[in-house]
């Protein structure tokens, strides 16, 4: 069964068409990729993966269930489709490790000792098991934005959506923060999307890469195809030369 298919999905806001005849299926354990212009609809698209935006037309079945039926759970779907944002929205007065706790015990009604066990785990897995007493404002952004990710991973998500992780945060904060990412996309059980600029990432752990223009996806290709090939569409090749370049 595939992760997520989209069907000829369409998105508004208001009058506004953001999203033109979504056609894309990504498979459980591969990590996608997508790239183009600001206001390219790269957000919309993956806030509508777990609902966040609703969609208009069309079909989208993440995990098995669609979420253009009425009838769908929306909880049961963000259990298993973690996000993490530009921000990372940690709470400023609870400690790091009761940051990563809340949602598996409020969620999940995982047990205390278990819940602990778990939080302890994903912090470690992100290199940050010594901060676990310690307040977000103690930690530096890229910390921060590690510790976001091990609180989506303490849910035991089967998906990760990931809107441009690294674009607030320091330069040199950037390979923390995405070399956690790559241990993620090289987990074959988990499915990652991934909105981002970083093209060193997507060359390194890229199963594909999507191209998206006006609400349109106008490329979809390997890696190996995107950045060693040639995209087949002007726009996308337009846009690689100029982020190589630049
Ligand atoms: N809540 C909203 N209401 C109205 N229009 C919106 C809303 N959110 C996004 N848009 C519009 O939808 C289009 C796509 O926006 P989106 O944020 O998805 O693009 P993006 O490719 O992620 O851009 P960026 O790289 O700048 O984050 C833009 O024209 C944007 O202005």
């Amino acid at each position: 069964m595939s992760m997520i298919e989209f069907h000829n999905v369409e998105k508004y806001y208001g009058d506004f068409h953001a999203l033109h005849n979504i056609n894309l299926t990504i498979e459980a354990g591969e990590t996608v990729v997508l790239i183009g212009p600001s206001g390219s609809g790269k957000s919309t698209l993956i806030r509508t993966v777990n609902g966040l935006e609703e969609i208009r037309h069309g079909q989208l079945i993440v995990n098995g269930q669609d979420l253009a039926n009425p009838k769908t759970d929306m909880n049961r779907i963000r259990k298993n489709v973690g996000m993490v944002f530009q921000h990372f929205n940690l709470y400023a007065n609870k400690t790091i490790l009761e940051n990563i706790m809340l949602s598996p015990r409020i969620v999940l009604h995982r047990g205390e000792e278990e819940n602990k066990k778990v939080a302890m785990e994903m912090l470690d897995r992100v290199g940050l098991a010594d901060q676990a007493p310690k307040m977000p404002s103690q930690l530096s952004g890229g910390q921060q934005q590690r510790i976001a990710i091990a609180r989506s991973l303490a849910m035991k998500p089967k998906c990760l959506l990931f809107d441009e992780p690294t674009s607030a945060l320091d330069p040199e904060m950037i390979d923390d923060v995405l070399n956690v990412m790559k241990t993620i996309a090289q987990d074959s059980s988990m499915t990652s999307l991934v909105v981002t600029h970083e093209m060193g990432f997507a060359r390194e752990v890229a199963n594909r890469v999507i191209f998206m223009a006006d609400g349109r996806i106008l490329e979809d290709d390997s890696k190996e195809k995107f950045f060693d090939g040639e995209p087949s569409n002007e726009r996308a090749r337009q846009f690689l030369s100029k982020i190589i370049t630049h």
